[in-house]
């Protein structure tokens, strides 16, 4: 009770603070509540999925640890997302793996998936007032090679085009059901460890299979591809690079994909925001954070996902940008890891939504540059995270790292108890 005090009062003051930098805080809360960000269902299994002929995950990305509690059934993985859910405020969409069907027992292929094998995740999302994504899955299965729709050999890139196609039929009804977009990803991880004969030729190939696949059009489901740097024993060339997606995603009008851990480190996410923003019709965001090379660690409040935020914000176009996640770590709880990185997603969110956006803009308007960077330093301690403790108790979650103990506390019932 004491505590719910202290929350409310710190936040009038910080609302007064704002205020007075013409910033209104309820505003941002409500902008804030109106953000479903899209949470990858395979940080709660290290991206296993559940085919009945499941191998090792190959395709260059690699889950580290192997902390105990991985979810093993489908049951699981719905139980440990509506665990992680009740600790993070808001409503949030999930987003499928072709690999995570509901296959009753049955070895169903990759190109032989139906939308029924989804239809117990509908029913079930339907329940939970969830909305559903979707992603085609072209690695850990016998034919993933190093080739999948780049691939020279037709057996082996029609049963690729085969696959997405399905999957593309698959996000339509899941779109339909949900009466919303289901956005559907697309991400193959082909490429050579050493430099090919002809960079050109895949690339060729890799146009055909996507005209290919998207000459089908449909009303409930959204493009998105995703661009990758290179893969683990993929090092020297990706297909799908980054240029690749762009010049394919702006002639055809398709969604890019940034996944924040598929570039160069040192290169900025958030610049590419408002370029992408005036030549495609809508970014789909895979939130990471790459230490080193691509790594996927769970995303913490860092500048980089504070800067990328920021522009979200800036660019006026929160309803053309769709945020996913996307990372896996297996050396901690992996509840954990989701409440920690879309709780930080979304503060980094609420910090920029609570940028004093108008008066920075009047200095720089003037040429006023020593004032607007001295209010961008400032703005850096302004009091967000009382805003941030006031949308948590409205939103009847825990406030700061009071969550912690409900995590425990699912552990020790539920997790622990996974063989
Ligand atoms: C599971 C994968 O991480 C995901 O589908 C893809 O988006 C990716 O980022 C691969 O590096
Ligand atoms: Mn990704």
């Amino acid at each position: 009770m004491t505590n719910e005090k202290n929350i409310r009062q710190s936040y009038e003051i910080a609302k007064e603070r704002y205020a007075s930098l013409g910033v209104d805080t309820e505003k941002a809360m409500a902008q804030l509540q109106q953000i479903a960000l899209s949470l990858h269902c395979w940080q709660t299994d290290d991206v296993m999925g559940f085919e009945n002929q499941a191998g090792a995950l190959t395709g260059g990305i690699q889950v580290t640890g192997n902390y105990p509690g991985r979810a093993r059934t489908i049951d699981e993985v719905r139980s440990d997302i509506i665990e992680a859910t009740s600790l993070i405020p808001g409503k949030h969409r999930l987003s499928l793996h072709a690999i995570y069907g509901d296959f009753q027992g049955k070895v169903v292929d990759r190109d032989e998936i139906e939308p029924c094998h989804f239809q117990s995740w509908m029913e079930w999302a339907k329940e939970q007032g969830m909305k559903l994504d979707f992603n085609s899955t072209s690695f850990s299965h016998p034919k993933s090679g190093n080739l999948t729709l780049a691939n020279p050999k037709d057996e082996i890139r029609n049963f690729w085009i085969e696959h997405t196609k399905r999957c593309r039929w698959i996000s339509e009804e899941m779109g339909k059901f949900q009466e919303d977009p289901c956005i559907m990803n697309l991400w193959i991880h082909d490429g050579s460890k050493e430099v090919p004969a002809s960079r050109l030729k895949y690339r060729q190939i890799l146009e055909r299979s996507l005209d290919e696949i998207f000459s089908v059009d449909y009303k409930n489901m959204k493009d998105c591809i995703e661009a990758k740097l290179f893969g683990i024993g993929l090092e020297n060339y990706t297909v799908g690079s980054y240029d690749f997606y762009l010049g394919y995603g702006v002639k055809n009008q398709k969604i890019v994909t940034l996944d924040t851990g598929h570039f160069h480190l040192s290169e900025s996410i958030a610049d590419k925001i408002s370029s992408l923003l005036l030549f495609t019709p809508e970014i789909m965001l895979h939130v990471s954070r790459p230490v080193r090379w691509d790594s996927d660690h769970v995303v913490i409040l860092n500048d980089e996902l504070l800067d990328l935020s920021r522009e979200l914000v800036r660019s006026n176009a929160l309803n053309r940008i769709h945020i996913g996640l996307d990372y896996f770590d297996a050396t901690i709880n992996r509840i954990g890891a989701y409440v920690i990185g879309v709780r930080a997603t979304q503060k980094a969110l609420l910090q920029a939504l609570l940028e004093p956006s108008a008066l920075l803009q009047e200095y720089e308007e003037k040429d006023l540059l020593f004032q607007r960077l001295a209010l961008q330093e400032e703005a850096k301690s302004l009091p967000w995270n009382a805003v941030w403790d006031m949308f948590c108790l409205k939103n009847d979650v825990p406030v700061g790292e009071s969550y912690m103990a409900d995590i425990e506390k699912y552990e020790a019932d539920v997790t622990s108890k996974r063989g």
